[in-house]
């Protein structure tokens, strides 16, 4: 799993991708619902220099969640503090973070659906009124002290909002739901982060990279950057389709953005299951990886490409994965 090279989760081989990473709403590509939206509502709360209202964004690993957290902050004009839900172990901690916010501020908890329900607590009134309730101390000297917080607006990105409790997610005034990526907005983001890396790339070149990156920024950025290496080597340093597709050939990765993963789960689903229906649990024993791997990295797009079905009595292979892949 760690060296996969289309693993949407973010690795140590991820070159720091400050320069690359879009800032401002209107260098997010892609996602039109999410950008004209978020558009509107921030603007309104500028115009009326209110705090924009807490905003949950959900969606598969590599998709543009920090990313649009860092632009919610940016366009406000405000600070981001970032933290996320394993951080979170105490309610000092929470305390802390909150205490050090500024009118204005955006803070950003990741991996919400990981928060203890201790700190969910104290999240709820400082979401609702603005207030820090907390208890101090322990035994017959435990007092609980009350702080007003300046307006904030939380930021929270999960990528399996099933598991948010309901009374977090309703006090989200805004839940924005990321998509995977089609081809062209893809290409647009191979495109200008070639650019910036200062990489001379055709358009074909960007289209084949854009077409295996599974519908997710974050791998096409990495695609892109070993691309640039076969490219550097075997050639001179500039990229084409064919540069790009001899060189995706080389890392596995299949016309579909497919690899062994993806490949095995298929296998394993046709010949071990009939097809399925089969249980998540048992498909993850099958494969020996965990059933957050197969939930969070491996089926979201296999489904999304309808490959696969989620139903009420397991997984199921379509068709079109047989026809195309068996
Ligand atoms: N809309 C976009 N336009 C251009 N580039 C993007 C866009 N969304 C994401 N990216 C690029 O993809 C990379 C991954 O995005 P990001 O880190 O925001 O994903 P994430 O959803 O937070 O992932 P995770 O679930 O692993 O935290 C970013 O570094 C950025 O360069
Ligand atoms: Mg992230």
């Amino acid at each position: 799993m760690q060296d996969r090279l289309i693993n949407p989760l973010e690795g140590a081989n991820d070159a720091p991708d400050a320069n690359i990473r879009p800032a401002l709403l209107a260098e997010y590509i892609g996602q039109p619902v999410v950008r004209e939206q978020m558009e509107v509502f921030i603007g309104a709360a500028r115009g009326r220099d209110e705090a924009l209202d807490h905003t949950l964004i959900f969606g598969p690993p590599g998709l543009g969640k920090t990313t649009l957290a860092n632009i919610i902050a940016r366009e406000m004009g405000g600070n981001l503090r970032s933290t996320s839900g394993p951080v979170l172990e105490r309610p000092g901690d929470l305390a802390a973070m909150l205490t050090n916010l500024e009118a204005g501020d955006v803070l950003f908890i990741d991996e919400i659906h990981r928060l203890s329900s201790v700190i969910e607590e104290i999240l709820y009134p400082a979401m609702e009124d603005f207030q820090l309730d907390i208890m101090i101390g322990e035994g017959p000297a435990a007092r609980s002290i009350k702080l007003d917080l300046p307006p904030f607006t939380l930021v929270a990105a999960t990528t399996r909002a099933g598991l948010l409790t309901s009374p977090l997610r309703d006090r989200f005034g805004i839940v924005q739901r990321l998509e995977f990526y089609n081809i062209a907005d893809l290409t647009t983001i191979v495109s200008r982060a070639a650019r910036l890396m200062r990489v001379p790339m055709s358009e074909d070149g960007a289209i084949e990279i854009a077409r295996r990156a599974r519908g997710t920024p974050r791998i096409a950025n990495r695609l892109l950057r070993r691309v640039r290496d076969y490219a550097e080597v075997k050639g001179d340093g500039s990229i084409n389709g064919a540069i790009a597709g001899s060189a995706l050939d080389m890392l596995a990765v299949d016309r579909r953005g497919l690899d062994h993963l993806d490949r095995r789960y298929i296998e394993i689903l046709h010949e071990r299951f009939d097809g399925g229906p089969a249980g998540v649990e048992a498909v993850a024993a099958a494969m020996a990886e965990d059933r957050g791997t197969l939930e969070d990295v491996i089926e979201p797009y296999l489904i999304q490409q309808g490959y696969v079905l989620r139903t009420a009595r397991g997984r199921v292979l379509t068709q079109m994965a047989i026809d195309q892949m068996l």
